[in-house]
Order: structure tokens, then C-alpha cells, then sequence
């Protein structure tokens, strides 16, 4: 009977009452369900890689990187797209297939690049010149043949937040559309030794809703992939669209199924192919926030509420910016309960704010709840992208746990930072490690 009320009250989140996980972990606390992502990769199987030949998924680790996650993805037969040593590094430890592997990133180092040569990672998508001949180096020192692709910068702007808009020709990302550079890099390659070009990249950008501009950034695709076959007599294996697929976080965003934009992609590359007289290159996406964003669930506690009469109420959480800093950087938005009171009618407008000294710390604008106490949790949603990658210790707080749940079962795949995790790594230098005279030595 009292399981029954507390479940009607509570908010359950992967079969678990999300109230005894704030009991049994503390705030704030993210809170991960395995199924929501393994059906994301089931709806890749399904809808792209078992519904066309020859096309390939990667997923874009930088949303949410831990070695449990790269256990899951192994195990739905998905690649993993990684941007730097630390995120390849992670793979690696978790013994991630490594030729399944794509490393992205616009300026990688040689020591970055070396641990990609060195464990045989599956592509290196090559961002500039500087790095295609650091690349060809460390191959050769290392007798390996590297096989890259190119990321093109296409010119396309898709409609989102413009720090996360990536594909427009003014963006430091990708090989400009410029004829000099894009011939100096590809014939560069093809001379290689210790590259093989195995075709091009480009990525809009992220949290985008609609498919025209993937057929639009095709459609400058195809021209320069007919420019490459005329000049070089390059015929591309692979193209890969990149992710930027957008989710639901609040009234307004309209997320599309997968295959709005992966039945678009395909029948474009077909047509391009055909026009071409080309085979169909292996066709690549890179989804990163569609497949864990709505996974994810922040737990908080309220602590003080300041009523401004007729200005507004601010309920502060016991985390903010520093676990999820998106509606500080991007104005993001999102949805949230409170998790002990979820029987109860929303009758009052509250601002939610975070714990740090800074006036943009502000969660939620806005938020209509029921009657609000200190003490009780906010359940803040999909907040399963770019919150615990993004995490920070500002204002030495420490990051919260992840814990993931699946079918009523809760295990922590990530443990709160103590205080001592903060101070790890520091060291005072010996000469500040005196002490200062007794006032005996000093008269
Ligand atoms: C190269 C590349 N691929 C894939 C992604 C994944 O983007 P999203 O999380 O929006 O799917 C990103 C991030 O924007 C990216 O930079
Ligand atoms: N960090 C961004 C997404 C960046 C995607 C990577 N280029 C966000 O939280 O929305």
C-alpha cells in the first residue's frame, strides 16, 4: 500500500522511484536509463543500418563519455566518434574496438594523433593541412597506413543556437570550399604513402530539426565529388553526414524520427551516385545528444526560496552551472517536475536557480510546479547530452555521481567527487610551505 502512494506521488525514472535514488546517492545526482539508450540503437538498426547495405553509425561520445558507455554501445554494434586524446583514451581503456573508432577534432595534437596511429584507430577525419601532414609523418614513423576522410566546411547554415552551428563557411571547422586548398589536400593525400583517402565528412551542427539542409549540403558534396573524380580520378568509399539530430526538450522543438533525415540522406546519395556514374559510397551518421539526451534525468534538492512579491520566486537547487551549463552558454531550455509531488496540480510559477555566484546561473525560467518546500526534488529532463561531458568544478563544487538504471535496478557508473578529488592534483610550491617564524625567533 505505502510503495503503491509513494509510486503515484514519485516520479519513477527506469523503473526506479526517482525519490529513494536521491535517498540512497544524494543531489544532485544524474540519473542514466540503459534502455532508453539501447532503443536509440535499436532504432538505428532498424531504420538505417539493417534498412540500407553498406551504411555505418558512429556515436558522437562527446555528449556523454564513460566506460560504461562505450560498453553499451559496443555491445548494440554501434562505432563511437571521439575528439581528443582523453575521450580516445576512455575507449581504449574500456576495450572498445578500436578500427571502429572515428577521431574527429579541428586541431589535434601529435601526441593526440600518435595514440590514434598507435591503436589503429578506423579513421582519422582530417580537419586541415597542418594535421594531414603531422598525420602523414606519424604514420610513416609508425609503418601504418592511415585511412582518413575529409571534413568539408559545405556552406550550409542550419537553424539552431550559432555556437552550435558548424557547417557554415565561416566556421573554423572543415576544409574551406575553396578550390586551391581542397585540390593542395586531396592531391596531398593521394601522394601520401601512409594515407589512403577514403572519402569526405562534414557536420551542420546540433539540435537541428530539419532534413533540407542535409540534401543541401549533399548537394555541394556532389559537386566537389565530381570535381575529384574529373581532377584526380577519385572516386569516393565513404561520406559521412555527421549527427546533429535534435531531441525534445521543450514545447516548441518538433524532434523528427531517424529516418526523416537518413531516408532523405540516402536517396540523395543514391541520386548523386546515379547522376555520377558512381557506386554508392558507404553511407556514415554520427548521432551524439539524439541518442542519450532524453536518457538522462538530473536530480536536485531545493533548498532556499526567495519570494520577490510580484517580481518572482527563485527556488535555488543544490547544483546549477556547473552540472549542466547549457542554458548559461546556449539559453538552453528544458522540463522539470518536482519528483515528491507529482499527484499534485501546478499552481505556482517559480525561477530555478543554481548555487554559484553568478547571476546567469539560472536553470529553468518560469517553471510551473506544485506548491514548492525546501527539501523537496526537482527532476530536471533530458538532460542526458552535454551535461555531465560539460560538467565543471566551478565554485569547487563536486561533480555529481552518474548512476544508471535499468528495469528497477540502479548501479553508479560514476562516483561523486569528494572534496579531496579536488585537491588531487595540487601542490603547493616549498617555498609558500614555511612557516612563518615563531615570534620567539623573531625578537
Ligand atoms: C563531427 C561531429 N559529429 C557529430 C556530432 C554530434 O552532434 P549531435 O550531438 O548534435 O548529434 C558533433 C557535435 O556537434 C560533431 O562535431
Ligand atoms: N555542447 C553543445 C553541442 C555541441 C556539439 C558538438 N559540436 C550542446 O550542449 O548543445
Amino acid at each position: 500500500m505505502e510503495n503503491e502512494s509513494r509510486k503515484k506521488k514519485h516520479l519513477t525514472f527506469g523503473g526506479c522511484d526517482t525519490i529513494a535514488l536521491a535517498e540512497k546517492y544524494g543531489t544532485p545526482l544524474y540519473v542514466m536509463d540503459e534502455q532508453k539508450i539501447r532503443s536509440k540503437c535499436r532504432e538505428i538498426q532498424e531504420n538505417f543500418l539493417g534498412k540500407y547495405e553498406n551504411t555505418r553509425a558512429v556515436y558522437a561520445s562527446k555528449a556523454f563519455l564513460n566506460m560504461t558507455m562505450c560498453k553499451i554501445i559496443e555491445s548494440e554494434g554501434i562505432g563511437l566518434d571521439v575528439v581528443s586524446g582523453g575521450e580516445l583514451f576512455t575507449a581504449i581503456q574500456a576495450g572498445f574496438p578500436t578500427q571502429d573508432i572515428i577521431f574527429h577534432g579541428n586541431n589535434k595534437s601529435y601526441e593526440e594523433l600518435s595514440l590514434a596511429v598507435k591503436y589503429d584507430v578506423g579513421r582519422v577525419v582530417v580537419d586541415n593541412t597542418y594535421e594531414l601532414e603531422m598525420l602523414q609523418k606519424i604514420a610513416k614513423s609508425n609503418k601504418k597506413k592511415v585511412r582518413i576522410l575529409f571534413r568539408i566546411a559545405p556552406g550550409i547554415e542550419g537553424s539552431t543556437h550559432k555556437y552550435i552551428s558548424t557547417g557554415q563557411k565561416d566556421s573554423k571547422f572543415g576544409i574551406p570550399l575553396a578550390e586551391d586548398q581542397l585540390n593542395h589536400v586531396v592531391a596531398f593525400a593521394l601522394k601520401a604513402s601512409h594515407l589512403e583517402l577514403m572519402g569526405f565528412h562534414f557536420h551542420l551542427g546540433s539540435q537541428l530539426f530539419e532534413n533540407g539542409i542535409y540534401v543541401a549540403a549533399l548537394d555541394v558534396l556532389a559537386k566537389l565529388m565530381k570535381d575529384m573524380k574529373e581532377r584526380y580520378g577519385f572516386v569516393s568509399k565513404e561520406l559521412n553526414a555527421g549527427g546533429g539530430f535534435g531531441i525534445f526538450y521543450v514545447e516548441g522543438d518538433q524532434p523528427k524520427p531517424l529516418r526523416y533525415f537518413t531516408d532523405q540522406i540516402m536517396e540523395k546519395v543514391k541520386t548523386i551516385c546515379h547522376e555520377m556514374g558512381v557506386p554508392i559510397p558507404q553511407v556514415i551518421i554520427e548521432p551524439g545528444r539524439w541518442m542519450v539526451a532524453e536518457a538522462g534525468l538530473t536530480l536536485y534538492t531545493i533548498g532556499a526560496i526567495k519570494d520577490i512579491p510580484g517580481v518572482r520566486t527563485y527556488v535555488s537547487v543544490d547544483g546549477g552551472m556547473p552540472d549542466n551549463p547549457r542554458p548559461a552558454l546556449y539559453s538552453a531550455k528544458y522540463q522539470a517536475d518536482i519528483a515528491n509531488k507529482m499527484n499534485l496540480e501546478k499552481v505556482q510559477k517559480i525561477t530555478v536557480a543554481g548555487k554559484c555566484c553568478e547571476t546567469g546561473d539560472i536553470l529553468i525560467w518560469d517553471l510551473m510546479v506544485p506548491p514548492v518546500k525546501s527539501g523537496d526534488i526537482l527532476a530536471v529532463y533530458n538532460t542526458g547530452a552535454y551535461n555531465y561531458s560539460m560538467a565543471s568544478n566551478y565554485n569547487r563544487l563536486p561533480r555529481p555521481p552518474v548512476v544508471l538504471v535499468n528495469e528497477g535496478i540502479d548501479h553508479v557508473i560514476v562516483r561523486r567527487e569528494t572534496y579531496e578529488d579536488l585537491l588531487h592534483r595540487e601542490e603547493v610550491p616549498m617555498y609558500l610551505q614555511k612557516k612563518v617564524k615563531e615570534s620567539s625567533e623573531i625578537i
